[in-house]
């Protein structure tokens, strides 16, 4: 896990990055500076519990590809649970959030992730345990509020203009971030239908 200092504002950007891209990177650079974080720990999966495996690349192949497109000082890639040995973000949240007292972490993901958060082990304690960054995507912007872990969390939600104060507010807190997009996916480049 990296080091972090007392009273610092981290994100937590977990993925399968299979492979890392542009878009990735561009999220990355949103929520450093929309939520005013101090670090992002671009957090390699050793595997999605609600993806197959069967086309996943070796974890030191999507660190190594990870690193060498992350090139800020301020974005620290990690592939911590696989030592953990969880996928289970629930788990992973509560390991940091006990290791690292008095410091405040966000949750990052895009907007198509909100769509099958309610699929995710204990996505209710994870709400209930750190506030939400959610950034738009191409294709995922006005379906993500019917999504159903939208519409049960509606009542939480806070304008995107008071995200750089999510990170202070008592969770389940979440907002969505919208800005420029970037419809790359790993998806079309593990295809050969989009250059890398
Ligand atoms: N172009 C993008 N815009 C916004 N968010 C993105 C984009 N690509 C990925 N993300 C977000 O980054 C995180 C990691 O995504 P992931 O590694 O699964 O990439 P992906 O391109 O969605 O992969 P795949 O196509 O294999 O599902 C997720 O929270 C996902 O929502
Ligand atoms: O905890 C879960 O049940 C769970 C289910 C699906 C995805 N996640 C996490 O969500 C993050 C994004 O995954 P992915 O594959 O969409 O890049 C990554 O950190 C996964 O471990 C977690």
């Amino acid at each position: 896990m990296p080091h972090v200092e007392q009273g610092m504002v981290v994100g937590l950007f977990g993925g399968s990055f299979n492979p890392p891209h542009e878009g990735h990177r561009l999220v990355a650079e949103i929520a450093l500076k929309q939520l005013g974080l101090d670090q992002l720990w671009w957090m390699v999966t050793p595997g999605n519990p609600l993806k197959s495996r069967s086309v996943l690349r070796p974890l030191i192949e999507r660190i190594r590809m990870s690193e060498a497109l992350t090139r800020n000082r301020r974005i620290r890639v990690t592939a911590f649970e696989e030592r953990l040995q969880t996928g289970f973000t629930a788990q992973t949240i509560e390991h940091v959030l006990t290791r690292n007292i008095g410091v405040r972490f966000v949750w990052i993901m895009g907007a198509d992730s909100l769509k099958t958060f309610h699929r995710w082990q204990k996505w209710r304690e994870i709400a209930a345990s750190v506030p939400i960054a959610v950034i738009d995507r191409p294709g995922a912007t006005l379906s993500f509020l019917s999504s159903p872990a939208a519409r049960a969390l509606s009542h939480t939600r806070i304008d995107e203009s008071d995200a750089g104060v999510l990170a202070f507010k008592s969770p389940p807190r979440w907002t969505f971030i919208h800005g420029p997009r970037s419809s790359l996916s790993s998806t079309a480049i593990r295809q050969g239908t989009l250059q890398h």
